[in-house]
């Protein structure tokens, strides 16, 4: 099978998201995607939306929690971004095949956390809704520098943290129920691709089948 990543690299990503319940991948997407998705990303900003916390139907919108502008990625509508969207059949292969996981969907938005905008400490999980599994997020950050701020701070295990620099291309994977995140605080515009991949419990899958 013809992939966009050699299976050797996705075998120590895997492992290393098992072994610590995130991994940080350096270079993900290929300048060819990169530019791609960034220039994608930058017709669509008059577009972003301020993002909320909680589920659609308790979406409330609190600056001092997240203040991120979002815009929602669509396979059909966004078909133009139509490599990216093999690559996140890639990955859904990749976790299935190997993880064991039984990931049936995600869900991908563009993210921009204008100068000021920051994400408190936090789980990817809402209390009435418990699919997200795995976290996914690339940064479109070109000659970010120490001082642009909008650092990933990672809380490990032993409530220990430490920060990832949002560097273009970057990519962070980590397991949404498990390891609890903050964005600090931009200091200058900071964009990302932010996604979910998703497990649909069978008990569910009955119901709506
Ligand atoms: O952009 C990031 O580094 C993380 C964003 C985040 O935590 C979220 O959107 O839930
Ligand atoms: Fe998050």
């Amino acid at each position: 099978m013809q992939t966009y990543h050699s299976l050797e690299q996705w075998f120590s990503w895997m492992d290393d998201l098992s072994a610590k319940d995130y991994v940080v991948i350096d270079h993900f997407f290929q300048p060819e995607m990169y530019a791609e998705i960034r220039s994608f990303f930058l017709g669509k900003l008059p577009n972003f939306t301020e993002a909320g916390i909680g589920t659609n139907a308790d979406n409330q919108i609190n600056k001092n929690v997240r203040g991120d502008f979002t815009y929602w990625l669509d396979r059909k509508r966004d078909e133009q971004l139509q490599p990216f969207w093999n690559l996140v059949d890639e990955i859904l292969y990749m976790f299935n095949r190997y993880c064991f996981l039984s990931l049936s969907g995600y869900e991908f938005h563009l993210a921009h956390y204008p100068s000021g905008g920051h994400y408190d400490k936090h789980l990817d999980q809402f209390e009435n809704r418990n699919n997200r599994m795995i976290s996914v997020v690339i940064y479109l950050n070109e000659g970010w520098q120490k001082g642009d701020g909008g650092e990933l701070e990672i809380f490990e295990r032993d409530e220990t943290s430490f920060l990832v620099e949002p560097l273009a291309a970057r990519c962070v994977m980590f397991k949404s129920a498990d390891v609890p995140h903050a964005v600090l605080q931009a200091h200058k515009s900071r964009f990302s691709v932010t996604g979910w991949l998703l497990y649909q419990p069978s008990a569910v899958g009955r119901f709506i089948g």
